[in-house]
């Protein structure tokens, strides 16, 4: 059963490279911009001849959450137009979608618990266009898994923990939000729940939340990272107020994991655990 990747040299690409060597799985093709761009069906098609995959996960987004509030049409044609490009061809070769999406997609204005059947608000145009991106999805598609996660990092590519590390070393202070709450996740960990998913062959199709467990601040996240990665750095507590950004974000959003676990069996580590992991392999 061929695995085709999509966006296959992003985080979660090289996420999934790296668990796929460390399980054996020899039957997965990772594609690039060029070779796989999800922009152009044509090109796209002509992989999924080629490859002949019954499963495709598409890791392929325009992830930049700020300078997608100035490139409005660039991150709807990635998100959405991208992503049903995808669908239709799963439709018309009989493949499965495994779509990633995000937190992003929820308002986070009141702290409870985030499950798939909460209702999505999106408050910046990531999310937004995330957001027509899985519904673009299930428009066409039946045979689709659509897993949202949050705050991704890993060894891999740029993210959070990357940007602390190099910040923590290079500055005597940083100054940290506080007051917007989520759960880090350790695109490893996404990656083997991804492969899991497939694995188990239960065709429990639809949409599932996961992240790490646990509840932590950005503030109390970069504190995480600078103690487990010995760095010496002093970190101010932020209000968002104070540290303006062009893209709001949710405030609280806290998902529960209580579906994929139950449905795939799938083991969902701690979050400070898999931060000790990660770092480890840098
Ligand atoms: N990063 C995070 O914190 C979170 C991410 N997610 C979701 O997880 C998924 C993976 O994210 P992550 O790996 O971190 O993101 P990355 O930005 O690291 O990877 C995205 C990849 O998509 C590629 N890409 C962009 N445009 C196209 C295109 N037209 N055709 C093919 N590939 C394209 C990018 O290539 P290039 O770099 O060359 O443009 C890049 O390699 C995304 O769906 C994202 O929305 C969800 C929650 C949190
Ligand atoms: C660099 C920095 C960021 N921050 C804040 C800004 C923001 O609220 C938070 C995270 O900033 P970043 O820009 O690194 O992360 P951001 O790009 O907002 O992360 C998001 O990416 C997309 C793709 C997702 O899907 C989300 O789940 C989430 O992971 O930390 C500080 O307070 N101080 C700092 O020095």
């Amino acid at each position: 059963m061929n695995i085709l990747v999509l966006g296959g040299t992003g985080q979660l690409g090289q996420c999934l490279g790296k668990v796929a060597s460390q399980r054996n799985i020899t039957s997965i093709t990772f594609a690039d911009e060029i070779v796989g761009n999800i922009l152009d069906i044509d090109v796209l098609e002509k992989l999924f001849i080629a490859e002949k995959p019954a499963f495709v996960i598409n890791c392929a987004a325009y992830t930049a959450v700020d300078k997608a509030e100035d490139e409005v049409e660039l991150s709807r044609k990635i998100n959405r137009d991208g992503a049903e490009n995808i669908a239709k061809l799963c439709v018309k070769y009989k493949a499965t979608l495994l779509h990633i999406s995000t937190d992003f997609i929820f308002e986070g204005n009141v702290p409870t618990l985030l499950n798939e059947e909460s209702p999505a608000e999106p408050i910046s145009v990531y999310g937004l266009t995330k957001l027509e991106g899985e519904k673009a999805i299930t428009d066409v598609l039946d045979q689709y898994y659509i897993v949202r996660t949050a705050w991704l990092y890993s060894e891999f590519a740029n993210n959070f923990m990357k940007t602390m590390i190099k910040l923590g070393t290079d500055r005597d202070s940083l100054g940290i939000i506080a007051d917007q709450v989520g759960t880090p996740t350790y695109g490893v960990d996404l990656a083997g729940a991804l492969l899991d998913i497939i694995a188990s062959d239960k065709k429990a199709y639809g949409i599932y939340h996961y992240s790490n467990e646990g509840a932590v601040s950005w503030y109390d996240f970069a504190k995480a990272i600078f103690e487990i990665g010995n760095i010496t750095v002093a970190v101010k507590p932020l209000k968002t107020s104070e540290y303006p950004t062009k893209a709001t974000r949710p405030a609280f959003s806290v998902m529960d994991k209580t579906k994929i676990k139950t449905t795939f069996g799938i083991d969902v580590p701690y979050w400070r655990d898999s931060l000790k992991v990660a770092i480890s392999a840098l």
